[in-house]
């Protein structure tokens, strides 16, 4: 990873996202420019290193063969944005990789959110092809199709009830942004690893929130590259960039348990005023937080595809530690952790208390009955695909079934907290 620092300056080739047809006059200055900085994203690394070995870059060629079908079917579903079983997998294969822009710029009309605060459509519409191009398209979970469910998971929360019409347009218009940056450049790997590498990222943010910073720093720089907010005064784009990285550091799944205990007490003490501000602030997190595990909450089908990937790129994670000789993380080891295993565990420890809060909070909600519908049903699938290799793993099993919070790690033969694999 050492090598992702690299400071020269290499022009970089980048296919134009079709969704950029209509303002291609525009784009070229403003691209040349971006390929121009941004040197010290992962991202720009691979493109960079591809280019230099003679490869075409992943999405080049089939761009603009895409024919008015697949838009038109893409556009059919964009009508249908707010449902919880939108298929982002097929829409994302409808826009040929779109599905953040697409998306986003759909939401944004939506909320009306370019009239409201004056916004100039081509820097718009460059931020959002940005950020999407930032995100490791070869990461199997970490990558820009997650971060568009996770932002169309954002939307679904925004309109419960509860919220919609507290909410004001600067809520709206961080809590889409934080869903749809709040990965970006994401190098497939968590936190340990960059520290026992020493990435130089973990000593720049102090083995803290090291990957959320990263995410909320290079957000930053996008938003001040694309120039999208240059017309609002200093101060408001000072708040904007100090929320944007209290909602995206939220979604460190570290700090899990202390977002669950505010939550669980303000619930206990009915105390929540979404009038105050800081109050909704405090909600935005608990639905970023929400939407970025949602995964386990939608139907089996496509349940069943987050929980495949997520665990390909642990498993990535795990080949590259042994092929360096470094401990294997947990979860990350192919042969001991397997992907039902991972899935009960996950859904057990970490999904089901949140969104059983979440529950009580935006009660009664037909979408939060869905969720916890989904999530027994997959939890219970799970637990039937898990095939007990020793006793151990057997005792596991019947525990992840009656337990919340306990999970047997076979690499230390010890049940420990959920919540400390993260640590
Ligand atoms: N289906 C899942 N199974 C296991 N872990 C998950 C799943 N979905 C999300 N996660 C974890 O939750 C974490 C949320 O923050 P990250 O995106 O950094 O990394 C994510 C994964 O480590």
């Amino acid at each position: 990873y050492s090598s992702c620092l690299s400071e020269a300056v290499v022009p970089l080739i980048s296919p134009k996202p079709a969704y950029f047809n209509s303002i291609e006059s525009g784009e070229t200055e403003f691209s040349t420019k971006r390929r121009m900085k941004h040197l010290l994203s992962f991202q720009r690394y691979y493109h960079t290193s591809r280019l230099l070995r003679g490869l075409a870059p992943h999405d080049s060629g089939s761009l603009y063969l895409l024919d008015d079908d697949y838009l038109g079917q893409a556009a059919h579903m964009l009508s249908k944005v707010g449902t919880w079983n939108f298929d982002i997998f097929l829409f994302d294969r409808l826009t040929n990789g779109n599905s953040l822009v697409t998306l986003m710029c759909h939401l944004f009309n939506i909320y009306d959110l370019i009239h409201h605060f004056q916004l100039d459509i081509v820097k718009l519409h460059g931020f959002f092809g940005m950020v999407q191009k930032d995100y490791h398209s070869q990461n199997p979970y970490h990558n820009a199709i997650h971060a568009a469910d996770v932002t169309q998971a954002m939307y679904c929360y925004l309109k419960e009830p509860k919220l919609a019409d507290q909410l004001t347009p600067l809520d709206v218009f961080l809590g889409l942004i934080a869903a749809a940056a709040h990965d970006v450049d994401h190098p497939g790997v968590n936190q340990p690893f960059l520290i026992k590498t020493r990435h130089h990222l973990a000593s720049l943010y102090q083995n803290t929130s090291v990957l959320e910073s990263h995410h909320w720093r290079s957000t930053v720089g996008m938003l001040r590259e694309s120039g999208l907010l240059a017309h609002l005064p200093a101060e408001i784009t000072r708040v904007i960039e100090q929320q944007l990285g209290s909602l995206i550091l939220a979604t460190d799944i570290c700090r899990q348990n202390e977002f669950l205990l505010t939550f669980r007490e303000h619930l206990d003490n009915q105390d929540l005023d979404l009038l105050d501000a800081s109050h909704r602030h405090f909600i935005l997190q608990i639905a970023l937080k929400c939407a970025d595990v949602c995964n386990p909450c939608r139907s089996w089908e496509l349940s069943r595809q987050w929980g495949e990937r997520v665990c390909e790129e642990f498993h990535k994670q795990g080949e590259l530690e042994k092929k360096f000789d470094l401990e294997v993380s947990p979860q990350c080891d192919h042969k001991v952790d397997s992907v039902p295993a991972i899935q009960s565990g996950f859904i057990s420890c970490i999904a089901e208390p949140l969104f059983e809060e979440w529950n009580l909070f935006t009660h009664p909600s037909l979408l939060s009955q869905t969720m916890l519908d989904h999530l027994d049903k997959n939890k219970a699938h799970w637990i039937r695909l898990l095939k007990p290799r020793t006793l151990a793993e057997e005792q596991t099993y019947a525990c992840a079934e009656s337990c919340d919070l306990w999970f047997y790690a076979p690499q230390q033969n010890r049940y420990i907290c959920f919540y400390v694999l993260y640590q």
